[in-house]
């Protein structure tokens, strides 16, 4: 079970050190309940060396949002592996619905950028989802089949080295998340297509993690499927306690 958070282009550095700080002091206070699961937090670029500060005495793990394929040079704007790792980046968001949408990501860009996180061990948090329209018209797992195999050509599938996160489009952001049958289903699909990808032991072990609205009063739904195994969280991260409230019940989803 991983509960990550995406902070997405919210907190300026003063917001991000007090998001933070009560994200450590509510872990500190909950830790023996909370160990048995995985935490993340994705601040922006300017933020992240601030929030691992604050975080150094948790085992709340520090992520980017995006990261360029290359280890440098002249792409104004971009931050790149090393940069991620130089501040205690082990994971980097990679493929967010956004950043295909709006920056104009490729599928091809996606897979570039897997296999550069995996070449600096940055664990890449690869989003895939389909649109309202793709899932109206019938489309939603061909697209995430399309977007899967291509981000992961080439790349290795092994547990330790890549995290899956479906996020349909329409759910992020929204308040209308998928209904748990709905995230299952589409999981469940995520992992036979890792398993013929690879091998069905990889695939067995991958975290495929649900993101899209998920909040304390429908975590317990979606984070009790049996291929759900964790949350990317946008607006409930941005709130400590609604945060660690998803984390809490991760981690009793865990202990049953
Ligand atoms: O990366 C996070 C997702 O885009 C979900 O965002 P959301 O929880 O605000 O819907």
């Amino acid at each position: 079970m991983l509960i990550a958070g995406n902070w997405k282009m919210n907190t300026t550095l003063p917001n991000a050190q007090s998001l933070a700080q009560s994200i450590a002091t509510g872990y500190l206070e909950r830790q023996d309940t909370l160990a048995p699961i995985d935490m993340l937090v994705c601040p922006p670029d300017v933020n992240l060396q601030a929030v691992g500060g604050e975080l150094a005495e948790t085992p709340v793990a520090l992520g980017g949002q995006h990261m360029h394929h290359e280890d440098a040079g002249a792409f104004t704007g971009e931050v790149s592996a090393p940069m991620l790792k130089a501040v205690g980046c082990t994971h980097v968001i990679v493929g967010h619905s956004e950043r295909r949408q709006l920056f104009g990501l490729s599928d091809a860009d996606v897979n570039a950028q897997v296999k550069q996180a995996q070449a600096h061990d940055l664990i890449p948090v690869i989003c895939v989802g389909e649109t309202k329209p793709e899932r109206d018209a019938g489309n939603a797992k061909d697209v995430v089949r399309t977007q899967l195999h291509a981000a992961l050509n080439g790349a290795s599938v092994a547990a330790d080295d890549v995290i899956i996160a479906y996020e349909p489009v329409w759910a992020i952001g929204t308040g209308d998340s998928a209904t748990p049958e709905q995230a299952q289903e589409m999981h469940a699909f995520v992992r036979s297509e890792l398993a013929a990808l690879h091998s069905p032991e990889d695939a067995s072990g991958v975290h495929v993690l649900y993101g899209g609205s998920m909040k304390p009063h429908n975590a317990e739904a979606l984070l009790g499927q049996p291929d759900v195994n964790g949350g990317l969280i946008g607006g409930a991260s941005l709130t400590a306690s609604d945060f660690l409230t998803i984390a809490e019940i991760g981690a009793a989803e865990v202990a049953s």
